[in-house]
């Protein structure tokens, strides 16, 4: 085997498959605690962190994103090390990227190290020390070789940019997410502007991350197109979404939703949505789809399966998945063996099971948030003049 293909050419070649939600995942697992969500996992249980890469590979996933979310010298010193720990970023991206590349080498994956917004930022700390924050976890990507770097989670556009820059000094492919909906970012910088402003910053590689699902996702992934047109720039686009339904939820996304972070699931999407959200995706050119918490191994593969023709090969784990629920052919009962094909699952409307889940958690909201179109579509408000009678009634208080 030759060396292998850099990120920016498999981009422009086909589709690339990113990886599914480490901290949600490993927080259920018992390894992450919910709250501060930092990774010092990759000290205490490298094993762990090891497992689900190797899922995630099994997937169909090309590449290897090192656990290094929040994992600045800030985010862990003031807000992670639970119970007394002092672990340092730097030991924590040292580990971090070790044993992403222990598991990239077991396939043809590649590398990535990952930088994510500032408590510094935050608390309205200047450019100079959060840039200083991103230089030191950059200095151990580049020490460890990372193929390429990504700013992830970002809620504003301005940080972005500072840590865009910063990436830009290694002259490494930079991807850029941030974790906004269709109303832009928490300054209310509309999306399409945050994604010409990333890609003026320098990233290679822009779209979103997190807060909210596949197709709430996509539609800023629309916004963020149109921008990026009209001002004639042409990256690569990138989407991670929540494996989660939220469109219910306002400009902040799921964080804000009561759920958040311990009764998500029966909002869980299922393999099927990710289906649709592959195709979706690659339709709008999408070219790196992969997931943000809430997403496992199920869902990636759902989008190697979906993307099987694109990409030419199928995941390793589609060994023991024949598509579209195929191998329920096998079945001992014949109406269980009625539901091996693919119209049953791509019709099938699933129940929660709980008499009393309501389909949104803030319904009173549903004529007025992010995602309240599709809500509306949901709920079988579907022509726009009832639609626009829903804004209405909302606007004025409920009163009809
Ligand atoms: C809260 S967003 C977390 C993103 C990170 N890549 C993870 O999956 O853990
Ligand atoms: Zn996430």
């Amino acid at each position: 085997m030759g060396p292998k293909k850099g990120i920016l050419e498999r981009l422009a070649e086909g589709v690339v498959i990113g990886d599914g939600g480490f901290v949600f995942e490993l927080e259920k697992r018992g390894y992450v605690m919910a709250g501060p969500w930092t990774p010092e996992v990759t000290l205490e249980h490298p094993d762990a962190v090891r497992e689900l890469h190797r899922e995630y590979l099994r997937a169909g996933s090309d590449v290897m994103q090192a656990l290094t979310f929040y994992a600045s010298d800030d985010k862990l010193i003031n807000r992670g090390n639970v119970a007394g720990k002092k672990f340092t970023g730097a030991a924590v991206n040292a580990a971090a990227c070790k044993i992403a590349k222990e598991v990239a080498a077991e396939g043809d994956a590649l590398v990535l190290g990952g930088i994510s917004e500032t408590p510094t930022y935050l608390s309205g700390g200047g450019k100079a020390a959060v840039q200083a924050e991103f230089r030191k976890q950059i200095q151990v990507f580049v020490d460890h070789g990372m193929d390429f770097l990504l700013c992830e989670y970002f809620e504003y556009v301005e940080e972005v940019e500072w840590a865009i820059e910063v990436c830009k000094e290694t002259g490494k492919p930079v991807a850029s997410t941030m974790c906004i909906g269709p109303k832009g970012d928490m300054h209310g910088v509309p999306a399409g502007e945050c994604a010409v402003r990333m890609a003026k910053a320098g990233a290679d590689i822009v779209g979103v991350n997190c807060h909210f699902d596949p197709f709430v996702s996509l539609e800023t992934i629309k916004l963020m197109k149109a921008g990026l047109e009209k001002a004639g720039l042409k990256p690569f686009l990138m989407c991670q979404p929540l494996g989660y339904h939220t469109p219910d939820a306002g400009p902040q996304g799921f964080i804000d939703l009561l759920e958040f972070p311990f009764a998500l699931e029966p909002r869980l999407c299922t393999r099927w949505d990710f289906h649709k959200f592959a195709r979706q995706a690659y339709d709008l050119g999408v070219r790196y789809i992969g997931g943000c918490c809430g997403t496992q191994h199920h869902h990636l593969r759902a989008v190697a399966e979906e993307l099987a023709k694109e990409r030419g090969k199928t995941p390793l784990s589609s060994e023991k998945h024949a598509p579209w629920g195929e191998g329920l052919a096998l079945h001992t009962k014949p109406w269980v063996r009625a539901r091996a094909n693919r119209e049953f699952w791509e019709n099938l409307k699933p129940a929660t099971g709980r008499p009393f889940s309501a389909s949104m958690s803030e319904p009173e909201n549903w004529g007025v948030t992010a995602g309240s179109k599709l809500m509306m579509q949901h709920a079988g408000v579907t022509t726009e003049a009832e639609q626009e009678e829903v804004r209405r009634f909302k606007k004025g208080g409920g009163k009809h």
